[in-house]
């Protein structure tokens, strides 16, 4: 459920109003997503996506969000563009919060993707990351592998959330301090492709949402975090080399990589799982049982981290 403020609708006309969209015919919550309050906007001009920013998107960050979302929607990648009011306005203000209105796209996000979907959604990435490189902003990446540690600190006992769990995270943490790559390319990332955040119809894809996570990074640290999230079982025990072949043969369509990134994959994917298993365990600790928002199982995210340690782990990463 993610409506967390309501909104007037003499507030709403008002708003609209700016833009040349017409007037509205409705406006409903839309229960997906947990971060921010997202509602379907229809107005007398079409469909649009009204998002008020909630706690965790910095006010500040959002003219990067706004010039990264209008950079890569001009160049023909399915990334819904942030609509400019009349005076070219795009971040407004409504009950207090920040506010954009953003053009809709159609689709669904896969619950669990086919190898055809997974190599869509390589392409899709790589032909982004082609868009990016040219986007001339920037963002430090606060969920990047220098800030891990300060999330381990700030979760508290990680042995409350999994027994072992303190040690297992010393340890990755300490190995991917001494292993890290440097002078990978990089450019701005999404580096939060999630299925959930990806709009699809059958095999083509229709959307790339939520890019609230967007910062400079290496682009197959991104390409790592889409295998970690799309290739695995449910309970991340499997990693299903039909789709994660699938994924990279995808990208490759787009992106030749390196050599040295196609060496860097496994230890960037075990980074990707360490990521999404420790925020996952800080939120786990310190979102009250009882709230609005459903925690996300941290578990799986240490069981990719295992399949990325073992020793094969090179093979997921090929694209035959
Ligand atoms: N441009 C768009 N076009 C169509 N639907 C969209 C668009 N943007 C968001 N949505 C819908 O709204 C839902 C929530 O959006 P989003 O994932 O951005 O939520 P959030 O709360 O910001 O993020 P999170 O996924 O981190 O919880 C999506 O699952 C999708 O159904
Ligand atoms: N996609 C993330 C949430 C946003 O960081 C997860 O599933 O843990």
């Amino acid at each position: 459920m993610a409506v967390y403020t309501h909104v007037d609708p003499d507030d709403l006309a008002a708003l609209v109003s700016r833009y040349d969209i017409g007037t509205v015919l409705s406006c409903k919550g839309i229960a997906e997503g947990v971060e921010n309050s997202n509602f379907l906007l229809e107005t007398t001009g079409g469909r649009f996506i009204l998002t008020l920013y909630e706690k965790r998107v910095q006010v500040g960050d959002l003219p990067f969000f706004v010039d990264l979302l209008d950079h890569l929607a001009g160049r023909d990648c399915p990334i819904p563009a942030m609509v400019h009011d009349r005076d070219g306005v795009a971040i407004q203000e409504i009950a207090g919060r920040a506010a954009c209105v953003i053009q809709f796209l159609s689709g669904i996000s896969p619950s669990h993707p086919t190898p055809g979907q997974c190599e869509a959604v390589g392409a899709a990435l790589g032909a982004m990351h082609r868009a990016a490189a040219g986007f001339p902003g920037g963002r430090e990446n606060s969920m990047g592998h220098r800030h891990w540690r300060a999330v381990a600190d700030a979760t508290g006992d990680l042995d409350a959330v999994i027994s072992g769990l303190q040690d297992i995270v010393e340890t990755e943490l300490a190995f991917l301090d001494a292993n890290w790559p440097e002078g990978l390319p990089a450019h701005v990332i999404h580096a939060d492709l999630f299925p959930d955040n990806v709009l699809m119809l059958g095999e083509t894809v229709t959307g790339l949402i939520d890019f609230y996570f967007a910062a400079s990074d290496f682009r197959a640290y991104d390409l790592a975090v889409t295998h970690a999230s799309w290739t695995f079982s449910d309970d991340g025990s499997r990693c299903d080399a039909d789709r994660a072949h699938a994924l990279m043969r995808g990208y490759a369509r787009e992106i030749a990589l390196t050599e040295a990134e196609i060496a860097a994959l496994p230890l960037l994917a075990r980074g990707a799982s360490l990521r999404f298993l420790l925020t996952r365990a800080h939120d786990w600790v310190h979102t009250p049982a009882d709230a609005l928002v459903t925690r996300k199982d941290p578990a799986p995210f240490l069981n990719r981290l295992r399949r990325y340690q073992a020793g094969d782990a090179a093979s997921l990463f090929t694209a035959p």
